[in-house]
């Protein structure tokens, strides 16, 4: 199993607001254009002008799989999805409204979270 016991203390309690804040992103009403990679079938462009792409699963899975080694990785990747929603769609479009909607729920919750 994939048991938290081997990690250090130090990096699991750093991990916990990591698990926390992805849970909260997922479950967000406007969340629904950042759960999976962009399909390159349905948008051949994509990863011609976006180099480094992301999404909530990948973040997930790097998480599960203790890819990260402090939470400004971890953030690091959160915002690139919004970066990368920022640099493709259109402010007013409906996924840039929503990357826009969510990029301020991470950045609030997350010091909610962590400056505590
Ligand atoms: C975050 C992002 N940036 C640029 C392009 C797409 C996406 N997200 C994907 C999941 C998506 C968003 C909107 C969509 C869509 C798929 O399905 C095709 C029909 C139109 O609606």
């Amino acid at each position: 199993t994939n048991s938290t016991e081997s990690i250090p203390i130090r990096l699991n309690k750093e991990l916990a607001p990591c698990r926390q804040v992805l849970d909260d992103l997922e479950s967000h009403d406007e969340a629904w254009p950042f759960l999976l990679a962009v399909n390159t079938k349905q948008f051949p462009t994509y990863r011609k002008v976006i180099r480094n792409p992301m999404d909530l699963q990948t973040i997930g899975k790097r998480l599960s799989q203790n890819e990260y080694k402090s939470r400004d990785e971890f953030v690091s990747d959160v915002r690139l999805i919004f970066d990368n929603c920022e640099t493709f769609n259109e402010d007013n479009s409906p996924v840039g409204k929503a990357g826009h909607t969510l990029r301020l729920f991470f950045e609030t919750r997350w010091a909610d979270l962590t400056s505590g």
